[in-house]
């Protein structure tokens, strides 16, 4: 069993220091051209036809062994990894490096660096009894923090009389996350005019990675699901995105199943850098010129 990520990592995203093992700590060289957020690789698997899940949204493994394992090693490279809501809802996903080899000292936990789960949740849907929130209190993983934004309270001609009830909501969801071990990291909703109220329909990704980095994470890697990838090609071109990582399966799904393409405009300023073939699958390497 390879005990090194693959070949493509190294050409995209570079390596650590020849004396740190592989998978213990983040790439500190991965910093964004624009310092105010983070460095981001947005990274998914598709099928033949751009489907990243099944119909319903049904969630697919289409990674086979080998790029699997290679999406665990780019987890190690990250201080962070994002994802939205959905697919926290939908996947109970753990994010952790759990498919890279065993070490021989220490636990698997303690022996890599596992990113930490950052989760856009406007709503504050998250499950306080998902696996990422019971796996930290195992423990076996790191606490994740959501990132959320307070439901406006409106006062004047705009008010309307459920806004206090939803704001009440989302606050007894938030204490009760972080009862759980959950951190909420708060940013400003998106104003659509400055005479009118704040609405909070997607978060804005510029805020939000804003925030991420005065937090101290200097990395993320996005993995998805379908809205969070197209709201990060889509905006301003791509141009909060560093790298795209890119694992195609030999597999169709058909036209019930999720694609991330409608909608999306004409992205431009990728620069084609490598592909690596691992088992059936196509795995394409490509950077953003910022
Ligand atoms: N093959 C692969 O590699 C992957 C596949 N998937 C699949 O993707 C599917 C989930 O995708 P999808 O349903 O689109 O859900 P997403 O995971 O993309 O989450 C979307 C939700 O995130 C919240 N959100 C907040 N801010 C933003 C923003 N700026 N842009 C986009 N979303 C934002 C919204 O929550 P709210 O509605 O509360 O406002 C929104 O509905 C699942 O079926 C999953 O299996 C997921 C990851 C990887
Ligand atoms: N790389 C990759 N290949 C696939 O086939 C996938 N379905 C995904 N999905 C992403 O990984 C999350 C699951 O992570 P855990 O296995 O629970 O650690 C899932 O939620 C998607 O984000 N990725």
């Amino acid at each position: 069993m390879s005990v090194l990520p693959p070949a493509l990592l190294a050409s995209v995203l570079g390596t650590l220091p020849a004396d740190v093992r592989p998978g213990t700590a983040p790439l500190t060289h991965l910093v964004s051209p624009d310092s105010t957020r983070p460095y981001v690789t947005l990274t998914f698997a598709q099928s033949i036809d751009a489907k990243i899940a099944g119909a319903g949204g049904k969630q697919l493994i289409l990674s086979g062994e080998e790029s699997m394992k290679m999406t665990h090693w780019m987890r190690t490279m990250h201080d962070g990894i994002l994802i939205g809501i959905g697919t926290a809802m939908n996947d109970n996903p753990q994010l952790n490096v759990r498919h890279l080899p065993f070490p021989v000292q220490n636990t698997h936990f303690q022996h890599y660096h596992h990113p930490r789960p950052l989760i856009l949740d406007p709503h504050l849907r998250l499950s306080p009894t998902c696996k990422l929130v019971i796996n930290a209190a195992k423990s076996a993983g790191v606490a994740p923090w959501v990132i959320s934004a307070r439901p406006p309270k409106i006062d004047g001609f705009f008010a309307n009389e459920d806004d206090g009830e939803r704001l009440q909501q989302w606050e007894a969801r938030r204490d009760v996350l972080q009862a759980a071990g959950v951190t909420v990291i708060l940013v400003e909703p998106e104003t659509i005019h400055p005479d009118l109220p704040p609405v909070t329909l997607n978060l804005p990704l510029p805020a939000v990675l804003r925030t991420l980095r005065e937090k101290g994470i200097r990395s993320i890697m996005v993995e998805g699901g379908a809205r969070v990838i197209q709201s990060f090609l889509s905006t301003a071109s791509g141009r909060l995105v560093d790298a795209l990582i890119v694992t195609t399966a030999p597999v169709l799904v058909g036209r019930d199943g999720i694609g991330y393409g409608d909608g999306l405009g004409q992205v431009s300023g990728t620069r084609y850098l490598t592909t690596e073939l691992l088992g059936r699958d196509t795995v394409v390497g490509l950077k953003f010129a910022q």
